[in-house]
């Protein structure tokens, strides 16, 4: 028998991240975090077809009563809209769903943030179990409670801040995700290796774990990816208890989204389906940015951010701003970031590897001169 890993998210309303194989067919431990009689899952036309049918069937041989209907959208981060979010809480009107209700997210950080977002607004708010079927989502966005949909002016400009009641993530659903998206994941994880220092001093040597491991895990090595999932779950649940509504180093998980965001925003959401980049591409050339920007303002050795460039690269991600995106409609699209205020936008620099930081006030010079290359 597998081992499941766990681990703890402090704070007002604690959860459990359980991790291993076989996870969605453990009925007993799906049905323990579902409190009431009726359950909406949540899943794309992707995910659908590979797990719904056992996660439903495990579940309702642990709860034979338990009302369970579903709702499933077209794959894809331009499905994350306020108009899905509203078919969504139809569908749990439909199902007369009440105060003890869940919504079962069931697959990548697209269904998890929609399915959090109207679990967050039905009724003023009730459970979201998150069944995350994507390394991104296992090892971020299942995590931590930010739930979202995307508007065409900026990415996940509606939203709120929702925990899951319970994270379990089936790492076997990882053997049909497609290589690409596998690669998009790895990028959340170089993230928290690049700033890994400032989340948790105790484990600020993950990127050389990573740098020694980076064959393994495109090769998803099983035991491997368990590990690494586990340690950045734990690096989140370090970071969000402490700050669970981003007023302080949250905002360190930001490091490569300013400009990531902007590159997404700008394309269009065009990453899954399109020719634009999905979420962790933009995120691993907003990471590039970011360090770059880091040096030419004196704050970082361009070594690190070579070293940075070097592991993406190696991992398969883009570390080049996509042609076609001006630094002038960049600039505009990070003015709308959620992290800017009235003096102007604020970046996640970093001072070298492990290390970053909040900084504000940077000349638009500076950041046209790193996005003109
Ligand atoms: N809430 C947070 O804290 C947080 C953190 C990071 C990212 N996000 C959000 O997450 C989203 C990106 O998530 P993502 O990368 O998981 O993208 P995604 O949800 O679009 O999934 C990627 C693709 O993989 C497919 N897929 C999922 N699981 C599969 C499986 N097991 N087998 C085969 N195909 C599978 C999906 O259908 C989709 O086509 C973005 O919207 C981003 O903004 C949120
Ligand atoms: O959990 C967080 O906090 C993060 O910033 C994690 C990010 O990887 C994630 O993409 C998040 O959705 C971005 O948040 P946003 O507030 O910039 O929309
Ligand atoms: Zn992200």
């Amino acid at each position: 028998m597998s081992v499941v890993r766990t681990v703890d998210v402090a704070g007002s309303q604690p959860y459990t991240i359980a991790i291993g194989p076989g996870l969605l067919d453990d009925g007993t431990r799906l049905a323990a975090a579902v409190r009431g009689r009726h359950a909406l899952l949540v899943s794309d036309d992707n995910v659908a077809p590979l797990h719904a049918d056992r996660v439903q069937a495990a579940l309702l041989a642990a709860a034979p009563g338990l009302a369970v209907s579903r709702f499933v959208i077209p794959a894809g981060e331009h499905e994350k809209t306020l108009a899905r979010f509203a078919q969504a809480l139809d569908a749990l009107a439909a199902l007369g769903a009440t105060r003890d209700a869940a919504v079962i997210a069931l697959g990548g950080g697209v269904v998890g943030d929609l399915a959090g977002f109207a679990a967050a607004c039905w009724m003023r708010g009730i459970d979201v179990i998150q069944l995350p079927t994507t390394l991104l989502a296992m090892v971020d966005s299942s995590v931590g409670g930010k739930t979202a949909v995307d508007l065409p002016a900026g990415k996940n400009l509606v939203g709120a801040f929702h925990p899951p009641r319970a994270v379990i993530a089936d790492t076997s659903t990882l053997r049909t995700l497609p290589d690409r998206e596998l690669r998009a994941g790895l990028a959340e994880v170089v993230k928290y290796a690049a700033i890994a220092a400032s989340l948790d001093a105790r484990d600020a040597g993950f990127l050389g774990w990573l740098e020694a491991r980076a064959d393994a895990l495109l090769a998803r090595d099983d035991a491997v990816l368990v590990e690494t999932i586990a340690r950045c779950c734990a690096f989140k649940a370090a970071v969000v208890a402490r700050d669970p509504l981003e007023r302080g180093d949250r905002a360190l998980l930001n490091f490569g989204h300013t400009f990531g965001h902007a590159i997404e925003t700008e394309q269009g959401y065009a990453g899954t389906h399109g020719d634009g980049l999905n979420h962790g591409e933009a995120v691993a050339v907003g990471m590039v940015l970011a360090a770059r920007l880091s040096t030419a303002l004196g704050l970082a050795p361009a070594a690190d951010a070579e070293r940075l460039r070097a592991l993406l690269h190696r991992l398969g991600l883009p570390t080049t701003l996509p042609a076609g995106l001006a630094p002038a409609a960049m600039l505009a699209r990070m003015r709308l970031d959620k992290k800017a205020d009235a003096v102007g936008i604020r970046f996640i620099l970093w001072d070298g590897v492990g290390t970053a930081r909040v900084v504000a006030g940077v000349n638009d010079s500076d950041v046209r001169a790193v996005l003109a290359g």
